[in-house]
C-alpha cells in the first residue's frame, strides 16, 4: 500500500502528523480552516503541494458543513479562509495558487445566476480534483524525468542523489523529485538513490528514509555534509530536488541546502534537475532576488526532540529555504508537461496556457 499524508472523504479531513515521523503513524482530524493553518505552520503537514492540498480541502469541508444565507456570504467566507491559509508559510506558491484561484473561481460563479448551494458544491469539487490531479502530475513528472536522465545519464547503472522529501509525504502521492526516483526504479534502472538527511527539520532522514524503506528503493542516508565528498567518491548520475516557488527565469527555492548541492554538482559535472509542477511555477515574479524566504524558530537549530543540542543563549539565523539560481539546474526543470531549460520555462508555459497568469501587478506572497 502506498503512503498517504492525506485521508480525505467528503465532510472529513485526516492528516498524518509528519512531526511524529518515522516513530509513529498518527493521523490527527483537520475540522477548521484556523487547525489546517496550525498544522501548516507546525509543519504537522508539509511540503509545497500537500500544504496547498490540506488547504483546500479544510475549505471544502468547512463549506459542506454551512449553510449561507446569501452569495455574497459564501464568497466573503471562502475568501477570507483562503486568505488567512496563505499566511501559514510564505516561500512555497502552491497555496496561493490555489487560494487565488479558488478566490477567482467562486467569484465567476457568483456572476452567475446559480443558486448559493450549487457554487458550494462547485468549489467542493474544485477542491477535491486537486487530489487526484496531483498524483496525476507526479506521475508524469515522474516519466518526464526518469527519461531525460536516462537520456542524459546512461540507460542503466543510475545513481541519483536527492534533498529534503518530496515524495508521498509531501504530495497527494508518489511525489515530485522522488516520483523521478519512484519511476527509474519501476523501470529497473535506479541502482541506487541518496538521500541527505536535511537539517534542521530533517525531512530527509525522517521522511524521505522513511519513504525508500516502504517502498523497498535501493538508498543510502548521507549527512548534508557528506554532499560533496558523496558527489567526489560515488558514481552519482544525477541530482533531483523539488520546489516551493520556481519564478519567471528559472531561479527555484527550495529547502535550505538545494544551492549548495546545486554549486558542488556543477563542480563535479552533475547534472541537476529540479522537479516542479506547474503549481509550484510563479511566472510573476522575475527572478529569485524577490522570493520571501521563511526564518523559522532557533529551537530547530538548537534543540532535537526538545534536549538542548547547542549553548543557550547562541545567536542563529534558520532559513528554511535558499534559492538556487537558473544556471546551476543544469539538467532542467521537470514539470508534468515536459522538461525545460529555465531560460526558456516562462515562455514554453506562458504558450502552453496551463498556467493561470495573475493580473495582479504586485509580487504575490
Ligand atoms: C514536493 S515538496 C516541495 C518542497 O517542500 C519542502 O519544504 P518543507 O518540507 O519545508 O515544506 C522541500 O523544500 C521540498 O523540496
Amino acid at each position: 500500500m502506498s503512503l498517504e499524508s492525506i485521508h480525505y472523504k467528503t465532510g472529513s479531513l485526516k492528516i498524518l502528523n509528519q512531526r511524529l515521523l518515522p516513530t509513529k503513524s498518527v493521523y490527527e482530524e483537520i475540522h477548521t480552516i484556523q487547525d489546517a493553518w496550525d498544522a501548516i505552520k507546525t509543519m504537522m503537514v508539509r511540503g509545497a503541494p500537500a500544504i496547498a492540498i490540506v488547504g483546500a480541502l479544510t475549505l471544502a469541508v468547512e463549506l459542506i458543513k454551512q449553510q449561507f444565507e446569501s452569495k455574497t456570504k459564501l464568497s466573503e467566507f471562502v475568501e477570507t479562509s483562503l486568505t488567512h491559509l496563505k499566511t501559514a508559510r510564505p516561500t512555497a506558491v502552491n497555496m496561493t495558487e490555489a487560494a487565488n484561484r479558488l478566490i477567482k473561481l467562486v467569484e465567476v460563479l457568483c456572476q452567475n445566476s446559480m443558486s448559493v448551494e450549487i457554487i458550494k458544491e462547485r468549489i467542493i469539487e474544485e477542491c477535491e480534483a486537486m487530489l487526484k490531479k496531483d498524483v496525476a502530475d507526479n506521475k508524469s513528472m515522474g516519466q518526464h524525468g526518469a527519461k531525460v536522465i536516462i537520456n542524459q545519464c546512461g540507460n542503466d547503472n543510475l545513481h541519483v542523489m536527492t534533498h529534503c522529501n518530496t515524495g508521498s509525504l509531501a504530495t497527494a502521492g508518489y511525489g515530485t523529485a522522488i516520483g523521478v526516483i519512484r519511476a527509474l526504479h519501476e523501470i529497473g534502472k535506479l541502482e541506487h538513490a541518496y538521500c541527505t538527511e536535511t537539517r534542521p527539520y530533517n525531512q530527509g532522514s525522517r521522511l524521505t528514509a522513511y519513504e525508500m524503506v516502504h517502498d523497498k528503493i535501493p538508498a543510502t542516508l548521507i549527512a548534508d555534509s557528506a554532499v560533496a565528498m558523496t558527489m567526489k567518491t560515488k558514481p552519482i548520475s544525477a541530482v533531483v530536488v523539488g520546489a516551493d516557488r520556481v519564478v519567471a527565469n528559472g531561479d527555484t527555492a527550495n529547502k535550505i541546502g538545494t544551492y549548495q548541492m546545486a554549486i558542488v554538482a556543477k563542480h563535479f559535472g552533475i547534472p541537476f534537475f529540479v522537479v516542479s509542477p506547474s503549481t509550484s511555477i510563479d511566472l510573476h515574479i522575475p527572478s529569485g532576488e524577490d522570493i520571501v524566504i521563511e526564518e523559522r524558530s532557533h529551537d530547530e537549530l538548537t534543540k532535537m526532540k526538545g534536549h538542548q543540542i547547542a549553548a543557550p543563549g547562541i545567536g542563529c539565523w534558520n532559513p528554511a529555504f535558499d534559492v538556487t539560481p537558473a544556471e546551476l539546474i543544469t539538467g532542467g526543470i521537470v514539470t508534468e508537461h515536459g522538461v525545460f531549460k529555465p531560460e526558456v520555462l516562462k515562455k514554453e508555459m506562458e504558450e502552453l496556457g496551463s498556467y493561470n497568469i495573475r493580473k495582479k501587478t504586485k509580487f504575490e506572497n
